[in-house]
Formats: C-alpha cells, sequence, structure tokens
C-alpha cells in the first residue's frame, strides 16, 4: 500500500470505529480484524501502520469526532508527511481543505472530564488515562516461577510491589507460556491481593468473566479450598475451565448466572463465604489505555445504569458472606460514583457492616478505599475496597 493509501485505510476504519461506538458496535480491535481479514493484499507492516494510525487518531480525540476524516486530520496539522499523504491520488484521500472540519485534541468527553476532576484526577493524571500501556504478566506460581520466566523473556523487568508480576515492552508475544503466565495488569494484580484468600477457604467470584481474577486468587490458595466463579455472560465464562486447565488451577467451579435471578442460583451459599470478589462491571475509565475508544462509548445514562448494577451487586453478595467474612468490590474505574459513593452507599445500607483499612504497595487511600492510577503508579486505574460482616 502506498502512504496515501494507508491513510485512507485509516479514515475508513475510523469512521466505522466512531459509527460502531454512536450505536454500541464492535469494539475498535474487532473492525480493525475484520477490515484486513477482507483486504489480503494489504501485508503486516501494512496493517501495523494503519493501526498505529488509526489509534493515534482515536486517543488525540476526546469528544467522538465528526467523521475519520477530521480525526486524521488532528494528526496530519502535527505531522507533515501524513499531511503530505492527503494528495488526492487514486487510493488516496482527497486534498485537505482548510475550511474543513478537525478533530479537537482532548481527553475525553467534557461530562467525563468533569466527572474526572470531581473525582479528585488533576490533568496530567487525566492524560495519563489514555496514554499507551505496558504488557504485565503474572507469573503463576502454581506453575512457574519469575526467575524461569526471566530467562525466557529476557526483556522482562519486575515491578516493585508486586512479586509475580513482570512488565514487558507491549506488543511482546507470551502465547508459548500460556499457562505459566497470565497477562494482567499490575494494577489487576495488586487489587486481587486484598482479597483474604488463603488455603482452604470459600471464595466466590462474583463477576469472573473469563477468569483473570479467579486464576490470580487460586494460585493465592495454593491450589486448595474452594473458587465458585460466577458471571451472566455465557461467552466470557466459557472460557475459564480451559484456562484454569491450562494453569493447573482445579479448585475452580463456574456457574453461569440468570440475570435478575441470581440470587437463586446462590441461595444455597447464603452465609458460606469466606471472601466475596465482586469485579463488577464499570465505565472502564481505569483502562481507556488499552481501550482508547470506550471513553467514546460512554454515556451518562449508560454510567447511570451502571452504578445502579454494581449497587444491585453488592446487596446481592452481602448475604452470601460468612459472619465476620468480607467483600471485597473492585472497578476498573476512577470516577467517585463507581468507586468510594458505593461503598458509603453500602454502608449506608448495611450498617452493622464495617470497612478495613488497606495500606497496598502502589496507589493511595481514597475515601473508604483505595485508588491506582496510570500516572501515579504505571498501573491501570482501579478503586477497591474491602468491606467486613459482622459476627
Ligand atoms: C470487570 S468484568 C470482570 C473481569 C474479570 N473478573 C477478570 O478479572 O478478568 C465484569 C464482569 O461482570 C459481569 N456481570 C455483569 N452483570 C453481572 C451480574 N448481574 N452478575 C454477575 N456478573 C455480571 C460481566 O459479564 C463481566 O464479565
Amino acid at each position: 500500500m502506498t502512504p496515501a493509501a494507508r491513510t485512507e485505510a485509516a479514515i475508513e476504519l475510523l469512521d466505522g470505529i466512531i459509527s460502531s461506538a454512536r450505536e454500541g458496535g464492535a469494539a475498535a480491535d474487532t473492525l480493525i480484524a475484520r477490515y484486513f481479514a477482507q483486504r489480503r493484499y494489504a501485508g503486516s507492516k501494512d496493517r501495523r501502520a494503519v493501526r498505529e494510525l488509526v489509534y493515534a487518531a482515536i486517543r488525540r480525540a476526546g469528544e467522538v469526532p465528526v467523521t475519520g476524516r477530521a480525526a486524521l486530520l488532528a494528526l496530519a496539522r502535527e505531522d507533515a508527511a501524513l499531511a503530505d499523504t492527503f494528495d488526492g491520488s487514486h487510493h488516496g484521500p482527497a486534498p485537505i481543505d482548510a475550511a474543513e472540519p478537525v478533530a479537537p485534541a482532548g481527553v475525553a468527553p467534557a461530562w467525563l472530564t468533569e466527572a474526572l476532576t470531581a473525582s479528585g484526577l488533576n490533568a496530567e493524571q487525566q492524560a495519563a488515562l489514555i496514554e499507551r500501556a505496558p504488557l504485565d504478566v503474572r507469573v503463576n506460581r502454581l506453575r512457574a516461577e519469575p526467575a524461569q520466566i526471566v530467562a525466557e523473556l529476557p526483556d522482562a523487568f519486575p515491578v516493585a510491589g508486586a512479586p509475580d508480576a513482570l512488565r514487558l515492552p507491549a506488543g511482546t508475544d507470551v502465547a508459548r507460556l500460556a499457562g505459566l503466565v497470565e497477562i494482567q495488569d499490575v494494577g489487576s494484580q495488586i487489587v486481587a491481593s486484598v482479597v483474604p484468600a488463603s488455603a482452604n477457604t470459600r471464595v466466590l467470584d462474583l463477576c469472573a468473566g473469563a477468569g483473570g481474577k479467579s486464576l490470580a486468587l487460586a494460585a493465592m490458595m495454593a491450589n486448595s479450598g474452594h473458587i465458585l466463579a460466577t458471571d451472566t455472560d455465557r461467552a466470557r465464562l466459557s472460557r475459564l475451565p480451559a484456562r484454569a486447565e491450562q494453569a493447573g488451577a482445579t479448585i475452580i467451579e463456574t456457574r453461569l448466572l440468570n440475570p435478575g435471578r441470581e440470587a437463586e442460583a446462590l441461595g444455597g451459599e447464603a452465609g458460606r463465604i469466606d471472601a466475596v470478589l465482586i469485579d463488577a462491571p464499570c465505565s472502564g475509565t481505569g483502562t481507556w489505555r488499552r481501550n482508547p475508544e470506550a471513553r467514546w462509548r460512554l454515556t451518562p445514562a449508560r454510567l447511570e445504569r451502571l452504578v445502579a448494577t454494581q449497587a444491585y451487586l453488592m446487596s446481592l453478595a452481602a448475604p452470601l458472606v460468612r459472619p465476620g467474612g468480607t467483600l471485597t468490590y473492585v472497578t476498573c474505574s476512577l470516577l467517585d460514583a463507581e468507586g468510594t459513593d458505593q461503598v458509603d452507599a453500602f454502608l449506608a445500607d448495611h450498617a452493622d457492616w464495617s470497612v478495613d483499612a488497606l495500606d497496598l504497595p502502589l496507589g493511595r487511600a481514597r475515601g473508604h478505599g483505595w485508588r491506582l492510577d496510570p500516572a501515579s503508579d504505571s498501573t491501570d486505574g482501579f478503586f477497591v475496597a474491602r468491606l467486613r460482616a459482622p459476627w
């Protein structure tokens, strides 16, 4: 592909990504994969270059751009070589008209940056939410030791405060080490460590998804005890058994929940769980580094629905915890509405519960919990709080 054809491909892709964000359709990565599946003439260098252009344009535009072309023109303003590719050639984009719209630069839509500011994040912390993220892995102590993995991955380096973590340059291929390492952000590893999951405990991972945290908990428990991993998403949860097998984790039982009827499937667990983890569905403001177009998808109405689901999940889980047991609440969001405000609301309704004071190796206290953010901690953004049931 010529440089101009690459620019045109990025514009077409961005148009699709913008419509998909507005309509709640497929994610950017999926759209890019589909696009190239139908254009076999594009070589790997072309794909990489187009992908990089697309993601650079997504990162730069805080508000949803009017068109893909407007998103790329914003980059072209600062990059003369890119501007030259708007040359009107056969497969290239039309020449630039000085009067046409250019997407403004920004971190996120205005209503969201206001909410982030109100949640205590300064401009530098907000800007870091859309920077590129490294690749973090967790060494699976059930099957490997960090030194063994470092020997396989010489570019890996340890991360202070996260003993099982190794950090790698983005894009490092770790597929051949499946089962020995799990791709997991350092922040995610740290919040998982808040769950008092030790050998022989009974743990419920209520929103287990494909099991990233269940696998971390199984390693913390030295594969002894029981983890009930539940989710309402069949496709995600169905990936967990094979991952668990590969990781040598035999204590995980999966159970698919019916949305709105979760309590029925969990009734038998009432008062029996030592430690519940709610890794709640959330806006994902803390993971925009990996998924920057997510900020174009979020609306105030969607955030409101997520906040309601989080509160519902906490009240659903509370009766399952044994006396003196814990409920660890996690979101990969930096918005107080999905963090400390949820804990306040829970405590208002559950006056006999208390909050454990946390002191983690990375991050800092935020309200009744603890928060990590990319600028301060070089991790994805997370909120975590540990609530304790009365005796
Ligand atoms: C943040 S993700 C979980 C990620 C996962 N714990 C991990 O570490 O990979 C949130 C999950 O909550 C699930 N979820 C949404 N509503 C739920 C509900 N009512 N009950 C249980 N899980 C739910 C979603 O399907 C999604 O998989």
